[in-house]
């Protein structure tokens, strides 16, 4: 279970991204955090894994999330990370390990070939000699998520990981986090396509710097709560 208590974000001085979040998300779960441009849907990951300055707190299953780190994987969105470093797919998702691992052993066997399962699951076998920047983005968005599948982690949190992502990609990832859930794992998306939310997500949470609403997906996704969050134009997006 996670818990936001009071949860606000300031950046410099000057940006409320985020302001009074009371939320508590149970899992296992497939949760999309919806919202239009700019309305603190990474900052609330960030602001969980401690990467920003956040006042309020974060529990995950009663202990302060950023304490806990080690049982969440965390994909940022694809922007900020730098596809030209020198490493292949099978060292890429081998980072995975890590965590469990500290920074000066030796990764075992085991672990290799939990890597290779891994590769396996998200279809990409036979790139695992490959570099990474030789990728596609939905494959290179594969090796991330094959890289959580290593790390084994009961908490995902995803931000925005279809983006520039092809179809079959997407589809891939979609299974493969479906499966994760039914395995008792509490996943968060932050996602702006508004077309896959009822199709993707068990719960949503729709902010904007506060939250809009949030619970199962049937009672969020409405379009009372879309005005609120969006404006009116999102009828239009909506093609209603
Ligand atoms: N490091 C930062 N320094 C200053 N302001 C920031 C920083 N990061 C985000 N912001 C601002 O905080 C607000 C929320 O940003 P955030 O990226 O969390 O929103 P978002 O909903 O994820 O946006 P998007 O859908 O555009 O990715 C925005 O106004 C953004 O410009």
């Amino acid at each position: 279970m996670i818990e936001f208590q009071k949860v606000g974000v300031v950046y410099n001085n000057e940006v409320e991204a985020l302001k009074n979040i009371d939320l508590v998300i149970k899992g296992p779960t497939i949760t999309g955090i919806i919202g239009p441009n700019g309305s603190g849907k990474s900052t609330l990951l960030k602001a969980a894994l401690g990467v920003v300055r956040a006042s309020g707190k974060v529990m995950l299953d009663g202990i302060q999330a950023n304490k806990a780190l080690k049982r969440i994987a965390y994909v940022a969105q694809k922007s900020s990370i730098d596809l030209s470093f020198p490493i292949t797919v099978r060292e890429c998702v081998a980072l995975g390990t890590l965590p469990s691992l500290g920074l000066f052993k030796r990764i075992t066997r085991e672990e290799w070939e939990s890597v290779d399962k891994a590769l396996e699951i998200v279809g990409l076998s036979e790139q695992s000699q490959r570099q990474i920047s030789a990728l596609s983005g939905g494959q290179f968005q594969r090796v991330l998520i094959a890289r959580c599948l290593v790390q084994n982690a009961e908490y995902l949190f995803l931000d925005e990981p279809f983006v520039g992502v092809d179809m079959v990609s997407e589809d891939i990832i979609i299974k493969i986090l479906k499966d994760l859930k039914s395995k008792g794992k509490t996943i968060l998306i932050v996602h702006h396509d508004l077309n896959k939310v009822e199709g993707y997500f068990d719960q949503v949470v729709m902010l904007n710097r506060e939250i809009i609403a949030a619970g199962k997906t049937a009672q969020v996704f409405t379009v009372p709560n879309l005005k609120r969050a969006y404006g009116e134009n999102i009828l239009v997006e909506r093609g209603e």
